[in-house]
């Protein structure tokens, strides 16, 4: 089932009268039967978003729909959703089996069927033996699927996870986030993941929606938004080791940094930010001397931090091409250069 945001906003007003604009004017469609990873830093109303389509919270303006179905007004327990927290939320004193009963219970399923729903969820999620266990004598992953399976117990149209993989360590973290995404695909349901890592949304998402300081910054496929763009926040929040950002000047299709040639590349003459992702810079004859700060080679990879004037810069580049790190020629390709406006942070499109 398709999920629309329309210009949806919340204002938290404190008791002092302080307003915090949480989410602003936010236009969204959640495409049905998609994975989409809501990613953004802290305190980009990530949670406020994901909580208003849960019914948790009000919004302030704009509107909800589940498909056709405006669901801005409707509380939580009739829209269908299955809510997934950080921190499982499971009941301490009930087996598995209770827990992922439990909210079947409240909606008078009839016993037998409760039955069969609960071993068929346990079965999708992998714990069909953990059943008769209590949540504080599982791991940390398998809690996470128990809470997962009793989200999905209820047969919900949506289902919401926020934050769900942060209180994993990092080998069940990639574990369970491979879970979630074939739990996912299995079912089929509309699943808006909240994260603020970018490498996990970028992991597990069809589409990725990036949120700064309430707004919208883009919404597309992983490697879209990866690859092109729309601006400077989200060229520097995605990808690791962070995009060069240096400032510099294009001249007759030339990009020079600090006065010096860098690289060919087609645009519009004057200065701009430029950015560089480290993974696109190749050792190669033709390329431009550097000056290397130094060198870090971590297996396969070597990590080269050079200085153009007084900005510097990191190229990460296969060990085997770097011979010797005295002289160290460095090139990029025209289409892997990006331009930034400097003024506004939009990407100047240059094709
Ligand atoms: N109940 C509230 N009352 C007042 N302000 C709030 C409330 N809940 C959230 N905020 C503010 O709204 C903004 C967005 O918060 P939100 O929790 O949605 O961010 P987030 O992106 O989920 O962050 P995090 O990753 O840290 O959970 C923050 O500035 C936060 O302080």
């Amino acid at each position: 089932m398709e999920i629309v945001l329309n210009r949806l906003t919340k204002v938290f007003v404190t008791k002092n009268k302080q307003e915090t604009r949480a989410v602003d004017n936010l236009d969204i469609v959640i495409p049905s039967g998609k994975l989409v990873g809501l990613l953004g830093p802290s305190g980009c109303g990530k949670t406020t978003t994901l909580f208003m389509i849960a019914g948790l919270h009000k919004p302030t303006s704009g509107r909800i729909l589940f498909g056709n179905e405006d669901v801005t007004k409707l509380t939580a327990d009739k829209r269908g959703i299955g809510l997934v927290f950080q921190n499982y939320a499971l009941y301490p004193h009930m087996t598995v089996r209770q827990n992922i009963m439990f909210p079947l219970e409240n909606l008078k399923v009839d016993y037998d069927e409760a039955v069969a729903r609960v071993h068929e969820m346990a079965k999708l999620v992998g714990i069909e033996d953990q059943l008769d266990k209590k949540p504080g004598e599982l791991s940390g992953g398998q809690q996470q699927r128990v809470a997962i399976a009793r989200a999905l117990v209820k047969k919900p149209r949506v289902l919401l996870l926020d934050e769900p993989l942060s209180n994993l360590d990092a080998r069940l973290r990639l574990q369970t986030r491979e879970e979630i995404k074939r739990i996912q695909r299995e079912t089929g349901i509309t699943t808006i993941f909240v994260t603020h890592d970018q490498e996990e949304a970028m992991s597990i998402s069809d589409e990725i929606v990036v949120m700064e300081k309430g707004v919208l910054q883009q919404r597309d496929k992983p490697q879209e938004v990866y690859y092109n763009p729309e601006n400077l926040f989200v060229a520097k929040f995605l990808g690791s080791p962070a995009i060069n950002v240096l400032r510099g000047e294009i001249k007759q299709n030339k990009l020079y940094i600090n006065g010096e040639y860098f690289a060919d590349k087609k645009a519009k003459d004057g200065q701009y930010e430029v950015g560089m992702r480290p993974e696109n810079f190749k050792v190669s004859e033709s390329g431009v001397s550097v000056k290397v700060v130094d060198v870090d080679i971590i297996g396969r990879d070597t990590i080269i931090r050079f200085q153009l004037g007084d900005q510097t810069a990191r190229a990460l580049v296969d060990s085997e091409t770097v011979e010797s790190i005295k002289n160290i020629k460095l090139a990029i390709k025209d289409e892997k250069i990006l331009l930034f406006d400097i003024e506004t942070g939009k990407v100047v499109k240059t094709k």
